[in-house]
């Protein structure tokens, strides 16, 4: 079983023509987009889902907690410096490939970085508003999860892949989601859950 991590910096939008987002021109009455936050993805250049967008995070290494892991992965792949502990726990996402967890995953949330995003080996970072998250170009069971995470949510979620390896090929067949989940100050182990169970089809 593989541990992994991801981690989604938001920020506020720049909404007055200085930056990427939010680009104005002459004839706009107004500059505004629909959301105005700014989450930065990665298009991943190697290793599982290369070629599609996500968060930055990748595996646990021996004696690192997911916060540190969180915080190692997003300084590694775009250059920011995160704080560990500012790290807010979002998620726990389990992906099973033919019925065996393949991998755990600690999705973490925060608005409190250093640091400019920069290229790296592994990913192209970019600042992407909200509303316009390239769920064409993720993993597909994203679109269930991600926009609540990004909302201020926490979710428990399962993940059935089948016909692997390697996960990014598999089918994706079925999942369980529950929202609202408390992770209280949890590092990874042992949860409080609550919520209503949303289960695949309904
Ligand atoms: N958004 C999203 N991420 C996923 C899904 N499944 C899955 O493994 N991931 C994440 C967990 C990890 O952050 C990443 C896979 O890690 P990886 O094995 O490629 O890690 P890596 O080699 O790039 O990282 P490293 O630890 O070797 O530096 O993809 C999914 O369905 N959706």
């Amino acid at each position: 079983m593989i541990e992994a991590t991801l981690c989604f910096v938001l920020r506020e939008s720049e909404t007055d023509g200085t930056g990427e987002a939010g680009e104005t021109d002459e004839t706009s009455e107004t500059s505004e987009t629909d959301s105005d936050t700014d989450v930065l993805l990665i298009e991943k250049r190697r290793g599982l889902g290369e070629g599609w967008y996500n968060g930055p995070g990748g595996k646990l290494e021996p004696g690192e907690t997911p916060r540190e892991c969180a915080a190692r992965e997003t300084r590694e792949e775009v250059g920011l410096e995160i704080a560990p502990d500012v790290l807010e726990y979002a998620g726990e996402l389990t992906f099973l490939l033919d019925e065996e967890v393949h991998t755990v995953c600690h999705v973490f949330r925060t608005t409190e970085f250093a640091g400019e995003p920069r290229p790296s080996d592994e990913a192209r970072p970019e600042w992407t508003p909200v509303d316009d998250v390239p769920y064409d170009q993720m993993w597909e069971d994203d679109r269930l999860w991600l926009p609540g995470v990004l909302a201020g949510d926490t979710v428990a979620g399962e993940f059935h892949f089948a016909g692997g390896p390697p996960l990014d090929e598999a089918a994706f067949v079925d999942h369980e989601l529950e929202w609202g989940v408390s992770f209280e100050s949890r590092d990874g182990d042992g949860t409080d859950t609550s919520g209503e169970t949303e289960a695949a089809g309904e």
